[in-house]
């Protein structure tokens, strides 16, 4: 399986945010996509998932096969909302997603179990501190296998060992033959991945 950009451009109300981007990723690989606040970093995760549309360029999924057809299948994207509801549990939250996502990976406790918040399953989305919201988010990677993570600010919230965890996750994700495209301000603790400097500073 390959994730391939070609010459791409994304715009946002009309206008070229970045242009000629391109990169090439096959199973294990992951790409770190830096630059100042504005450069474009969301708006390209955005364009890769399919949330915006892509102005210009080639981007692919190849050799996914009949459960990956496309770019968009291929993909979870962690953005820097949880896209989750207040009012419903962490479980309960856990298993929409699985079901909106198919093929179940993890199942909800095993993947609650891989953040740390085992116990809090039952608790209201609502009740949980930012850092623990995302720590779900990311557990939500997981009950549902997709071989591109595209992670926006995935670190953002999280304290020392929660980051440390985080990053265990994700070099597991790459040695399972997964891919990773991840828009960063910190470290995220990968070795031997690529690297996109977006913006002029
Ligand atoms: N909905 C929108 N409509 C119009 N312009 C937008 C919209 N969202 C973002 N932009 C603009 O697109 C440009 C790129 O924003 P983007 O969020 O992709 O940058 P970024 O590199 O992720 O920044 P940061 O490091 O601050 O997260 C910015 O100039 C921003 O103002």
């Amino acid at each position: 399986m390959r994730l391939i950009a070609e010459e791409i451009e994304g715009r946002r109300a009309g206008e070229t945010i970045f242009s000629g981007i391109g990169f090439t990723l096959g199973e294990g690989d992951g790409l770190i996509v830096t630059g100042p606040n504005g450069a474009g970093k969301s708006t390209l995760l955005r364009v890769v998932a399919g949330l915006l549309p892509l102005a210009h360029g080639r981007l692919e999924f190849e050799d996914g096969g009949e459960d990956f057809p496309s770019v968009e299948s291929a993909c979870h994207y962690l953005g820097p909302d949880n896209a989750m509801k207040t009012a419903l549990t962490v479980s309960e939250n856990l298993a929409f997603w699985q079901s909106f996502f198919g093929r179940p990976h993890l199942s909800i406790l095993e993947a609650l179990e891989m953040v740390g918040l085992e116990t809090i399953g039952h608790l209201p989305f609502g009740y949980l501190s930012t850092g623990q919201r995302r720590r779900v988010s990311i557990a939500k990677l997981m009950v549902s296998h997709r071989p591109v993570w595209l992670l926006d600010e995935p670190t953002s919230g999280l304290d020392k060992h929660s980051e440390a965890q985080f990053s265990e996750l994700m070099r597991m994700h790459l040695l399972g033959g997964g891919m990773i495209v991840a828009a960063t301000h910190l470290p995220l603790g990968l070795e031997g991945v690529q690297e996109l400097r977006m913006g002029g500073h």
